[in-house]
Protein backbone atom coordinates (compact mmCIF):
# COMPACT_ATOMS: atom_id res chain seq x y z
CA UNK A 1 0.00 0.00 0.00
CA UNK A 2 1.65 3.49 -0.54
CA UNK A 3 1.63 6.38 2.11
CA UNK A 4 -0.29 9.09 2.21
CA UNK A 5 2.82 11.56 2.14
CA UNK A 6 0.08 14.60 2.56
CA UNK A 7 -1.74 13.77 5.80
CA UNK A 8 1.37 15.28 7.61
CA UNK A 9 2.50 18.93 6.43
CA UNK A 10 4.24 20.61 8.55
CA UNK A 11 2.79 24.09 9.83
CA UNK A 12 3.27 26.94 7.71
CA UNK A 13 2.83 24.80 4.70
CA UNK A 14 -0.51 25.81 3.05
CA UNK A 15 -2.21 22.60 2.01
CA UNK A 16 -2.76 22.18 -1.67
CA UNK A 17 0.20 24.08 -2.57
CA UNK A 18 2.07 21.46 -4.86
CA UNK A 19 4.69 23.98 -5.32
CA UNK A 20 8.17 22.83 -3.96
CA UNK A 21 9.89 24.85 -1.75
CA UNK A 22 11.88 27.07 -2.77
CA UNK A 23 10.47 26.55 -6.92
CA UNK A 24 8.66 29.63 -8.58
CA UNK A 25 9.70 32.24 -6.16
CA UNK A 26 8.56 31.20 -2.70
CA UNK A 27 11.39 30.49 -0.28
CA UNK A 28 10.14 27.43 1.25
CA UNK A 29 6.16 27.29 1.12
CA UNK A 30 3.74 29.87 1.30
CA UNK A 31 3.19 31.10 5.07
CA UNK A 32 0.00 31.19 6.12
CA UNK A 33 0.82 32.64 9.62
CA UNK A 34 3.53 34.04 11.02
CA UNK A 35 5.24 30.76 12.58
CA UNK A 36 6.82 31.01 16.09
CA UNK A 37 9.57 28.48 17.75
CA UNK A 38 6.81 26.99 19.03
CA UNK A 39 4.64 26.24 16.61
CA UNK A 40 7.25 24.79 14.57
CA UNK A 41 8.29 22.85 17.53
CA UNK A 42 11.26 23.42 17.49
CA UNK A 43 12.27 22.63 21.26
CA UNK A 44 9.95 19.78 21.70
CA UNK A 45 13.83 17.57 21.30
CA UNK A 46 14.38 19.18 24.57
CA UNK A 47 11.58 16.59 26.27
CA UNK A 48 12.69 13.65 24.32
CA UNK A 49 15.16 10.62 25.05
CA UNK A 50 18.55 12.02 23.75
CA UNK A 51 21.22 9.39 22.98
CA UNK A 52 25.23 10.96 23.12
CA UNK A 53 24.55 13.39 25.56
CA UNK A 54 27.37 16.26 25.69
CA UNK A 55 28.26 15.69 29.36
CA UNK A 56 27.85 19.52 29.96
CA UNK A 57 28.28 20.44 33.97
CA UNK A 58 26.48 23.74 34.05
CA UNK A 59 23.69 24.46 32.15
CA UNK A 60 23.42 27.98 33.02
CA UNK A 61 26.01 28.51 31.20
CA UNK A 62 25.04 26.25 27.97
CA UNK A 63 21.66 28.63 28.43
CA UNK A 64 23.72 31.75 27.77
CA UNK A 65 26.29 30.38 25.35
CA UNK A 66 23.04 29.38 23.33
CA UNK A 67 22.07 33.26 23.96
CA UNK A 68 24.95 34.68 22.78
CA UNK A 69 24.93 31.88 19.40
CA UNK A 70 20.96 32.90 18.66
CA UNK A 71 21.29 36.84 17.88
CA UNK A 72 25.00 35.91 15.63
CA UNK A 73 24.88 35.91 11.95
CA UNK A 74 24.09 32.82 10.33
CA UNK A 75 26.75 30.18 8.77
CA UNK A 76 24.71 29.88 5.82
CA UNK A 77 21.94 31.86 4.19
CA UNK A 78 17.98 30.39 3.97
CA UNK A 79 18.39 30.85 -0.12
CA UNK A 80 21.72 28.51 0.15
CA UNK A 81 19.64 25.74 1.49
CA UNK A 82 16.59 26.00 -0.35
CA UNK A 83 19.47 25.94 -3.56
CA UNK A 84 20.89 22.50 -2.46
CA UNK A 85 17.41 20.99 -1.61
CA UNK A 86 16.90 21.86 -5.40
CA UNK A 87 20.18 20.48 -6.52
CA UNK A 88 19.50 17.24 -4.48
CA UNK A 89 16.29 16.69 -5.78
CA UNK A 90 17.92 16.79 -9.23
CA UNK A 91 19.79 13.56 -7.68
CA UNK A 92 16.88 11.96 -6.15
CA UNK A 93 15.79 11.93 -9.60
CA UNK A 94 18.00 10.45 -11.39
CA UNK A 95 19.67 13.27 -12.87
CA UNK A 96 22.50 14.05 -10.94
CA UNK A 97 24.78 12.70 -7.99
CA UNK A 98 26.25 13.65 -5.04
CA UNK A 99 29.79 13.88 -3.71
CA UNK A 100 30.13 14.51 0.02
CA UNK A 101 33.06 14.68 2.23
CA UNK A 102 35.80 16.22 4.77
CA UNK A 103 37.35 15.78 8.19
CA UNK A 104 35.98 13.02 10.37
CA UNK A 105 36.35 15.69 13.02
CA UNK A 106 37.36 19.01 12.41
CA UNK A 107 39.65 20.36 14.44
CA UNK A 108 39.97 24.48 15.71
CA UNK A 109 43.98 23.64 15.65
CA UNK A 110 43.56 22.43 11.73
CA UNK A 111 40.96 25.43 10.57
CA UNK A 112 43.74 27.03 8.64
CA UNK A 113 43.61 28.20 5.07
CA UNK A 114 45.85 25.55 3.96
CA UNK A 115 44.22 22.23 5.78
CA UNK A 116 40.78 24.15 4.51
CA UNK A 117 41.99 24.43 0.95
CA UNK A 118 43.53 21.15 1.03
CA UNK A 119 40.58 19.34 1.72
CA UNK A 120 38.57 21.84 -0.78
CA UNK A 121 40.61 21.39 -3.56
CA UNK A 122 40.81 17.38 -3.40
CA UNK A 123 37.02 17.34 -3.07
CA UNK A 124 36.76 19.29 -6.04
CA UNK A 125 39.31 17.20 -8.03
CA UNK A 126 37.18 13.98 -7.01
CA UNK A 127 34.04 16.23 -8.30
CA UNK A 128 35.50 16.65 -12.03
CA UNK A 129 36.64 12.86 -12.34
CA UNK A 130 32.63 12.41 -11.02
CA UNK A 131 31.09 14.54 -13.25
CA UNK A 132 32.72 12.87 -16.28
CA UNK A 133 32.18 8.99 -14.93
CA UNK A 134 28.29 10.19 -14.36
CA UNK A 135 28.34 12.21 -17.11
CA UNK A 136 25.84 14.46 -15.28
CA UNK A 137 26.26 17.36 -12.61
CA UNK A 138 27.87 16.98 -9.12
CA UNK A 139 26.49 18.41 -6.13
CA UNK A 140 29.71 19.05 -3.78
CA UNK A 141 28.87 18.85 -0.09
CA UNK A 142 32.17 19.33 2.24
CA UNK A 143 31.72 17.98 5.99
CA UNK A 144 32.82 21.37 6.85
CA UNK A 145 32.41 24.75 9.02
CA UNK A 146 30.34 22.50 11.84
CA UNK A 147 31.91 19.05 11.83
CA UNK A 148 32.94 19.75 15.58
CA UNK A 149 30.90 17.01 17.58
CA UNK A 150 31.47 12.74 17.54
CA UNK A 151 29.28 10.15 18.68
CA UNK A 152 31.34 7.56 20.83
CA UNK A 153 30.85 3.79 21.82
CA UNK A 154 32.44 4.45 24.46
CA UNK A 155 31.98 7.23 27.37
CA UNK A 156 35.76 6.57 28.33
CA UNK A 157 38.93 6.45 26.56
CA UNK A 158 41.82 3.94 26.56
CA UNK A 159 43.55 6.17 29.29
CA UNK A 160 40.15 6.10 31.41
CA UNK A 161 39.86 9.85 30.68
CA UNK A 162 36.37 10.95 29.26
CA UNK A 163 36.27 10.07 25.61
CA UNK A 164 36.64 12.69 23.19
CA UNK A 165 33.60 14.11 21.83
CA UNK A 166 34.84 16.93 19.13
CA UNK A 167 36.27 20.11 19.62
CA UNK A 168 32.90 21.70 19.96
CA UNK A 169 32.47 19.63 23.53
CA UNK A 170 36.17 18.90 24.97
CA UNK A 171 39.69 18.56 23.84
CA UNK A 172 41.59 15.71 22.30
CA UNK A 173 44.64 16.40 25.01
CA UNK A 174 44.89 13.74 27.04
CA UNK A 175 44.03 14.82 30.43
CA UNK A 176 41.10 15.28 32.73
CA UNK A 177 40.56 18.90 32.66
CA UNK A 178 40.91 19.07 28.86
CA UNK A 179 38.44 16.58 28.81
CA UNK A 180 35.49 18.64 30.71
CA UNK A 181 32.45 19.17 28.55
CA UNK A 182 32.86 23.57 28.03
CA UNK A 183 29.60 25.07 26.16
CA UNK A 184 31.99 27.82 25.55
CA UNK A 185 33.67 25.92 22.74
CA UNK A 186 30.27 26.52 21.02
CA UNK A 187 31.43 30.00 20.65
CA UNK A 188 34.58 28.64 18.95
CA UNK A 189 32.87 26.25 17.09
CA UNK A 190 30.92 28.97 15.39
CA UNK A 191 33.84 31.25 15.33
CA UNK A 192 35.35 28.96 13.56
CA UNK A 193 32.41 27.70 11.38
CA UNK A 194 31.94 31.75 10.22
CA UNK A 195 35.63 31.67 9.40
CA UNK A 196 35.84 28.91 7.49
CA UNK A 197 32.52 29.60 5.28
CA UNK A 198 34.41 32.73 4.66
CA UNK A 199 37.20 31.77 3.66
CA UNK A 200 36.16 29.12 1.30
CA UNK A 201 33.08 31.55 -0.47
CA UNK A 202 35.92 34.13 -1.40
CA UNK A 203 38.36 31.27 -2.54
CA UNK A 204 35.53 30.10 -4.71
CA UNK A 205 34.39 33.43 -5.70
CA UNK A 206 37.96 33.86 -7.13
CA UNK A 207 38.55 30.70 -9.11
CA UNK A 208 39.43 28.08 -6.88
CA UNK A 209 37.59 25.36 -8.52
CA UNK A 210 38.45 26.60 -12.17
CA UNK A 211 37.55 23.60 -14.28
CA UNK A 212 41.09 23.40 -16.28
CA UNK A 213 42.99 24.10 -12.96
CA UNK A 214 41.49 21.20 -10.78
CA UNK A 215 42.29 19.11 -13.96
CA UNK A 216 45.36 19.60 -14.13
CA UNK A 217 45.80 19.10 -10.59
CA UNK A 218 44.24 15.76 -11.35
CA UNK A 219 46.87 14.90 -14.25
CA UNK A 220 49.43 15.61 -11.61
CA UNK A 221 47.95 12.80 -10.16
CA UNK A 222 47.59 10.44 -12.91
CA UNK A 223 51.48 11.27 -13.79
CA UNK A 224 52.95 10.43 -9.91
CA UNK A 225 50.45 7.75 -8.49
CA UNK A 226 51.87 4.15 -9.37
CA UNK A 227 48.50 3.35 -10.41
CA UNK A 228 48.61 6.11 -13.07
CA UNK A 229 48.49 3.79 -16.38
CA UNK A 230 44.53 2.58 -14.95
CA UNK A 231 43.34 6.22 -14.65
CA UNK A 232 45.19 7.81 -17.77
CA UNK A 233 42.57 6.64 -20.18
CA UNK A 234 39.83 8.30 -18.34
CA UNK A 235 42.03 11.63 -17.79
CA UNK A 236 42.72 11.90 -21.72
CA UNK A 237 38.82 11.67 -21.73
CA UNK A 238 38.11 14.67 -20.21
CA UNK A 239 41.39 16.30 -21.83
CA UNK A 240 39.61 15.86 -25.04
CA UNK A 241 36.23 16.62 -23.86
CA UNK A 242 37.76 20.18 -22.23
CA UNK A 243 39.35 20.53 -26.14
CA UNK A 244 36.51 19.97 -27.27
CA UNK A 245 34.17 22.20 -25.20
CA UNK A 246 37.13 24.85 -26.18
CA UNK A 247 36.70 24.19 -29.91
CA UNK A 248 33.35 24.48 -29.85
CA UNK A 249 33.66 28.24 -28.24
CA UNK A 250 31.26 26.88 -25.34
CA UNK A 251 33.53 29.03 -22.95
CA UNK A 252 31.12 30.31 -20.48
CA UNK A 253 33.90 32.03 -18.21
CA UNK A 254 31.59 32.19 -15.10
CA UNK A 255 30.53 28.69 -15.44
CA UNK A 256 33.85 26.80 -15.60
CA UNK A 257 35.59 28.85 -13.20
CA UNK A 258 32.61 29.21 -10.34
CA UNK A 259 31.87 25.90 -8.06
CA UNK A 260 29.49 26.05 -5.05
CA UNK A 261 30.53 24.04 -2.43
CA UNK A 262 27.85 23.33 0.30
CA UNK A 263 28.36 22.41 4.04
CA UNK A 264 28.05 20.13 6.23
CA UNK A 265 27.99 18.41 10.00
CA UNK A 266 26.39 16.35 12.12
CA UNK A 267 23.38 17.40 14.01
CA UNK A 268 24.74 16.08 17.24
CA UNK A 269 25.25 18.88 19.84
CA UNK A 270 21.62 20.08 19.43
CA UNK A 271 21.67 23.10 21.55
CA UNK A 272 24.49 24.87 18.96
CA UNK A 273 22.42 23.82 16.20
CA UNK A 274 19.05 24.79 17.64
CA UNK A 275 20.60 28.33 18.68
CA UNK A 276 21.39 28.50 15.15
CA UNK A 277 18.24 28.13 13.84
CA UNK A 278 16.09 31.11 11.79
CA UNK A 279 12.74 31.07 11.38
CA UNK A 280 12.13 32.30 7.73
CA UNK A 281 9.44 32.69 5.44
CA UNK A 282 7.24 30.59 8.44
CA UNK A 283 9.68 28.22 7.94
CA UNK A 284 12.81 27.34 10.27
CA UNK A 285 16.06 26.84 9.08
CA UNK A 286 19.20 25.63 10.29
CA UNK A 287 21.32 28.14 9.30
CA UNK A 288 24.63 26.17 11.10
CA UNK A 289 25.21 24.34 7.88
CA UNK A 290 23.55 23.23 4.61
CA UNK A 291 22.90 19.70 5.29
CA UNK A 292 22.95 18.26 8.58
CA UNK A 293 22.70 14.73 9.24
CA UNK A 294 21.94 12.13 12.06
CA UNK A 295 24.29 9.59 12.75
CA UNK A 296 24.12 5.89 13.52
CA UNK A 297 24.03 5.97 16.69
CA UNK A 298 21.59 8.72 17.45
CA UNK A 299 19.17 7.62 14.87
CA UNK A 300 15.81 6.70 17.22
CA UNK A 301 12.76 7.38 15.89
CA UNK A 302 11.31 8.67 19.47
CA UNK A 303 14.27 10.84 20.00
CA UNK A 304 15.55 14.16 20.25
CA UNK A 305 18.06 14.08 17.14
CA UNK A 306 15.49 12.88 14.81
CA UNK A 307 12.68 15.77 16.20
CA UNK A 308 14.58 17.98 15.49
CA UNK A 309 15.76 17.62 12.07
CA UNK A 310 12.25 16.73 11.40
CA UNK A 311 11.54 20.61 12.26
CA UNK A 312 13.74 22.23 9.66
CA UNK A 313 13.90 22.99 5.72
CA UNK A 314 17.28 22.01 5.48
CA UNK A 315 18.24 18.60 3.49
CA UNK A 316 19.00 16.49 5.72
CA UNK A 317 20.11 12.85 6.20
CA UNK A 318 20.07 9.80 8.64
CA UNK A 319 23.28 6.98 8.75
CA UNK A 320 21.61 3.73 8.42
CA UNK A 321 23.82 0.71 9.67
CA UNK A 322 23.59 -2.52 9.14
CA UNK A 323 20.62 -3.27 11.80
CA UNK A 324 18.31 -1.10 10.19
CA UNK A 325 15.02 -2.93 8.94
CA UNK A 326 12.96 -1.78 5.69
CA UNK A 327 9.82 -1.06 8.38
CA UNK A 328 12.05 1.47 10.23
CA UNK A 329 13.16 3.45 6.43
CA UNK A 330 10.12 3.69 5.62
CA UNK A 331 9.03 4.99 9.25
CA UNK A 332 11.85 7.54 8.68
CA UNK A 333 10.75 9.04 5.59
CA UNK A 334 7.02 9.56 6.75
CA UNK A 335 8.72 11.53 9.85
CA UNK A 336 11.02 12.94 7.75
CA UNK A 337 9.77 14.22 4.43
CA UNK A 338 5.75 13.88 5.52
CA UNK A 339 5.16 16.04 1.68
CA UNK A 340 7.43 13.20 -0.05
CA UNK A 341 9.38 16.39 -1.64
CA UNK A 342 12.50 15.34 -3.93
CA UNK A 343 15.89 16.17 -2.52
CA UNK A 344 15.01 16.70 1.19
CA UNK A 345 15.91 13.51 3.01
CA UNK A 346 19.05 11.67 2.06
CA UNK A 347 19.49 8.19 3.43
CA UNK A 348 23.35 6.99 3.95
CA UNK A 349 23.75 3.32 3.96
CA UNK A 350 26.87 2.33 5.87
CA UNK A 351 26.66 -1.41 5.84
CA UNK A 352 30.37 -2.53 5.93
CA UNK A 353 32.08 -4.29 2.59
CA UNK A 354 30.92 -7.44 3.92
CA UNK A 355 27.01 -6.45 4.26
CA UNK A 356 26.46 -3.87 1.95
CA UNK A 357 25.12 -6.68 -0.43
CA UNK A 358 22.35 -8.15 2.09
CA UNK A 359 21.43 -5.30 3.84
CA UNK A 360 20.87 -2.62 0.84
CA UNK A 361 18.68 -4.50 -1.21
CA UNK A 362 15.38 -4.49 1.04
CA UNK A 363 15.94 -1.36 2.01
CA UNK A 364 16.23 0.02 -1.16
CA UNK A 365 13.33 -1.93 -2.37
CA UNK A 366 10.74 -1.04 -0.10
CA UNK A 367 11.36 2.72 0.07
CA UNK A 368 11.15 2.33 -3.63
CA UNK A 369 8.25 0.33 -3.59
CA UNK A 370 6.24 2.72 -1.34
CA UNK A 371 6.77 5.50 -3.51
CA UNK A 372 9.03 7.48 -0.90
CA UNK A 373 11.68 9.88 -2.69
CA UNK A 374 15.19 9.62 -0.85
CA UNK A 375 18.39 10.35 -2.24
CA UNK A 376 20.15 7.10 -1.37
CA UNK A 377 24.17 7.69 -0.65
CA UNK A 378 27.01 4.99 0.02
CA UNK A 379 29.35 6.16 3.43
CA UNK A 380 31.97 3.14 2.66
CA UNK A 381 34.16 4.45 5.53
CA UNK A 382 32.04 3.81 8.68
CA UNK A 383 30.77 -0.04 8.47
CA UNK A 384 34.85 -1.11 7.60
CA UNK A 385 37.20 0.75 10.31
CA UNK A 386 39.31 -2.39 12.30
CA UNK A 387 42.59 -2.13 14.48
CA UNK A 388 45.46 -2.53 12.99
CA UNK A 389 48.43 -5.22 14.46
CA UNK A 390 50.16 -1.88 15.77
CA UNK A 391 46.87 -0.60 17.56
CA UNK A 392 45.62 2.02 15.01
CA UNK A 393 41.96 2.79 14.28
CA UNK A 394 42.31 2.27 10.63
CA UNK A 395 40.43 1.20 7.24
CA UNK A 396 41.40 -0.89 4.60
CA UNK A 397 40.97 1.00 0.69
CA UNK A 398 40.21 -2.57 -0.65
CA UNK A 399 37.11 -2.62 1.47
CA UNK A 400 35.77 1.09 0.91
CA UNK A 401 36.05 0.58 -2.70
CA UNK A 402 34.40 -3.66 -2.55
CA UNK A 403 31.30 -1.03 -0.58
CA UNK A 404 30.90 1.08 -2.91
CA UNK A 405 30.89 -1.43 -5.14
CA UNK A 406 28.29 -3.20 -3.64
CA UNK A 407 25.99 -0.39 -3.42
CA UNK A 408 26.31 -0.07 -7.15
CA UNK A 409 25.46 -3.71 -7.86
CA UNK A 410 22.05 -3.03 -5.69
CA UNK A 411 20.96 -0.14 -7.36
CA UNK A 412 21.77 -1.45 -10.75
CA UNK A 413 19.80 -4.67 -9.68
CA UNK A 414 16.84 -2.65 -8.57
CA UNK A 415 17.12 -0.04 -11.34
CA UNK A 416 17.33 3.00 -8.83
CA UNK A 417 19.56 5.40 -8.73
CA UNK A 418 22.85 5.36 -6.43
CA UNK A 419 22.76 9.04 -5.87
CA UNK A 420 26.38 9.69 -4.36
CA UNK A 421 28.66 8.64 -1.84
CA UNK A 422 30.12 9.86 1.47
CA UNK A 423 33.85 10.01 2.36
CA UNK A 424 36.17 10.62 5.35
CA UNK A 425 38.84 12.34 3.84
CA UNK A 426 41.90 15.05 3.55
CA UNK A 427 43.76 17.22 1.23
CA UNK A 428 46.85 15.76 3.23
CA UNK A 429 49.58 13.42 2.58
CA UNK A 430 48.63 11.41 5.86
CA UNK A 431 49.14 7.50 6.49
CA UNK A 432 45.70 6.49 8.36
CA UNK A 433 43.96 4.47 5.68
CA UNK A 434 45.90 1.27 4.51
CA UNK A 435 46.19 -0.01 0.54
CA UNK A 436 46.11 2.36 -2.20
CA UNK A 437 48.55 2.75 -5.01
CA UNK A 438 50.72 3.82 -2.20
CA UNK A 439 50.21 0.35 -0.36
CA UNK A 440 50.32 1.70 3.21
CA UNK A 441 50.83 -1.23 5.53
CA UNK A 442 50.38 -1.19 9.18
CA UNK A 443 53.68 0.05 10.03
CA UNK A 444 53.41 2.89 7.88
CA UNK A 445 50.37 4.24 10.01
CA UNK A 446 52.55 5.64 12.47
CA UNK A 447 53.95 8.15 9.92
CA UNK A 448 51.40 11.20 9.13
CA UNK A 449 48.15 9.80 11.78
CA UNK A 450 46.94 12.93 12.28
CA UNK A 451 43.03 12.61 12.78
CA UNK A 452 41.15 13.73 15.86
CA UNK A 453 39.13 10.98 15.39
CA UNK A 454 38.30 8.35 12.82
CA UNK A 455 41.14 7.51 9.03
CA UNK A 456 40.12 9.74 6.53
CA UNK A 457 41.71 9.04 2.61
CA UNK A 458 44.31 10.76 2.16
CA UNK A 459 44.83 13.03 -1.51
CA UNK A 460 46.12 10.30 -2.88
CA UNK A 461 43.55 7.88 -1.68
CA UNK A 462 40.54 10.15 -2.31
CA UNK A 463 41.42 10.50 -6.39
CA UNK A 464 42.46 6.79 -6.94
CA UNK A 465 38.64 6.51 -5.16
CA UNK A 466 37.22 9.13 -7.47
CA UNK A 467 38.78 7.25 -10.34
CA UNK A 468 37.80 3.79 -9.65
CA UNK A 469 33.87 5.03 -8.84
CA UNK A 470 33.79 7.20 -12.37
CA UNK A 471 34.97 3.43 -13.82
CA UNK A 472 32.10 2.10 -12.21
CA UNK A 473 29.56 4.55 -13.16
CA UNK A 474 30.24 4.26 -16.55
CA UNK A 475 30.33 0.33 -16.73
O1 LIG B 1 33.12 9.02 13.31
C1 LIG B 1 32.37 8.21 13.81
C2 LIG B 1 32.31 7.91 15.24
O2 LIG B 1 32.43 9.06 16.00
C3 LIG B 1 33.39 7.01 15.54
O3 LIG B 1 33.48 6.00 14.59
C4 LIG B 1 33.19 6.44 16.90
O4 LIG B 1 34.40 6.02 17.23
P1 LIG B 1 34.72 5.18 18.50
O5 LIG B 1 34.17 3.81 18.28
O6 LIG B 1 36.21 5.22 18.55
O7 LIG B 1 34.11 5.89 19.68
C1 LIG C 1 29.82 9.32 13.14
C2 LIG C 1 29.72 9.23 11.84
O1 LIG C 1 29.14 8.24 11.18
P1 LIG C 1 28.15 7.11 11.71
O2 LIG C 1 27.05 7.82 12.44
O3 LIG C 1 27.71 6.47 10.45
O4 LIG C 1 28.94 6.20 12.59
C3 LIG C 1 30.29 10.27 10.94
O5 LIG C 1 29.99 10.26 9.74
O6 LIG C 1 31.05 11.09 11.44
Amino acid sequence: MRHEWHELRHPGLELGDNRQPGESGVTIGRPTTVASAEDLGLDRWRTLPRAQMPPWEDYDEVEQVCRVLDSVPSVVAPYEVDQLRQRLAQVCEGKAFLLQGGDCAETFADNTEHHLLANARTLLQMAVVLTYGASMPVVKVARVAGQYTKPRSQALDSLGLPAYRGDMINSLEPTPQARVADPQRMIRAYANAAAAMNMLRAYLGGGLGDLHAVHDWNRDFVRTSAFGERYEAIAREIDRALAFIRACGMTDEEALRTVTLYASHEALALEYDRALTRIADGRAYGLSGHFLWVGERTRDLDGAHLDFISRIANPIGVKLGPTTTPEYALRLCEMLNPDNIPGKLTLISRMGNHQVRDALPKLVETVRDNGAKVVWQCDPMHGNTHESSNGYKTRHFDRIVDEVLGYFEVHKMLGTHPGGIHIELTGEDVTECLGGAQALVDSDLPGRYETACDPRLNTQQSLELAFLVAEMLRG
